[in-house]
């Protein structure tokens, strides 16, 4: 069974052109991420994907069902912003709702607005919630109902430290007891914390981070004699920098770095320390997006 099957998405909004032919598929329990700057499309997608908007085109299919099959909310939930909430009503006027659609017992209930630190304010309306506490209220609803896909936007957004950690570890839980996780964040520090599985959406199109960081790898390393090793990169269109006499830094992806061993073995060069650090999401956010994404941030 496919857990998510997004086939040739695409979403203009005027003459913007959001998603693009966006394929995207699940096929096993992940905890993924999605990155990109404002306004570039993640809420649309998730939307999407809930069959809150339409597509221009494509499909979406969760469980192996069409999305506009009501059926899928039973395994699916999606934390979006905290606009869905009425302010007339109390925290626990929301999780009476989820409660009775989904059949939950209290002691579950209780068990997380305990963990979560919300039992102080549940029986408040949400008028006078901060935007924490909206934030906590958004992500117990969604995740009550133990689904086994789970959507989150922005759900980190607004949390303080202790949150967040309590947050990343319900999570980690429900993905090792077999849900799938989908969120939007902005806090790229955040995002590794909880997963290695990033997706970038640049210019409506989605673009896997494991493909870049299986791509490229950052190197320092120390040769007997650098000069001919800088000769030969610049010939290959490499840019390397010197960082100590015999040092050089350079992003190398595993063939490139194959050929270079074994030209500097054919050269009587000899590679005396090595050291490879794999990309940072942060990293290869810059990387993906360049210093325009700077400004969005
Ligand atoms: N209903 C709409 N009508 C017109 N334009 C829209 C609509 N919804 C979204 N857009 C536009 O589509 C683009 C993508 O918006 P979206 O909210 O999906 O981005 P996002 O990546 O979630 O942004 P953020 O990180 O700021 O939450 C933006 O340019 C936005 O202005």
């Amino acid at each position: 069974m496919t857990i998510l099957d997004l086939q040739q998405v695409t979403k203009r909004f005027g003459t913007h052109q959001v998603l693009q032919a966006i394929d995207l598929q699940i096929q096993t329990p992940k905890i993924l991420a999605l990155v990109a700057p404002n306004g570039s499309g993640k809420s649309t997608l998730l939307n999407i994907i809930t069959n809150l908007l339409k597509p221009d085109s494509g499909s979406v299919k969760v469980f192996d069902h069409s999305n506009t099959d009501a059926a899928i909310f039973k395994q699916m939930t999606y934390l979006q912003d905290n606009r869905v909430l009425f302010n007339d009503l109390s925290g626990a006027a929301h999780v009476r709702l989820v409660q009775d659609v989904y059949g939950l017992p209290q002691s579950e209930v209780d068990q997380l607005l305990a963990r979560l630190d919300m039992t102080a304010y549940i029986h408040k309306k949400v008028a006078a919630y901060s935007l924490g506490m909206k934030q906590h209220l958004l992500f117990l609803l969604a995740i009550l109902p133990k689904p086994k896909l789970l959507l989150l936007d922005e759900p980190l957004n607004g949390l303080d430290p202790v949150a967040v950690r309590t947050v990343q570890q319900i999570l980690q839980e429900l993905y090792q007891q077999g849900t799938t996780i989908l969120f939007s964040s902005h806090n790229l520090a955040q995002i590794d914390q909880l997963t290695d599985q990033v997706i970038f959406l640049h210019g409506g199109q989605l673009v896997a981070a494991s493909t870049l960081r299986q791509d490229k790898q950052h190197y320092d390393l120390v040769f007997t004699d650098v000069h001919p090793v800088q000769q030969y990169l610049a010939a290959q269109d490499l840019a390397a920098s010197l960082k100590q006499p015999h040092k050089l830094s350079v992003d190398l992806s595993a063939s490139q770095h194959q050929q270079l061993v074994t030209w500097t073995k054919a050269n009587g060069i000899e590679i005396l320390d090595e050291e490879h650090t794999t990309e940072t999401t942060d990293e290869l956010y810059f990387h993906v997006f360049g210093e325009d994404a700077h400004e969005t941030l």
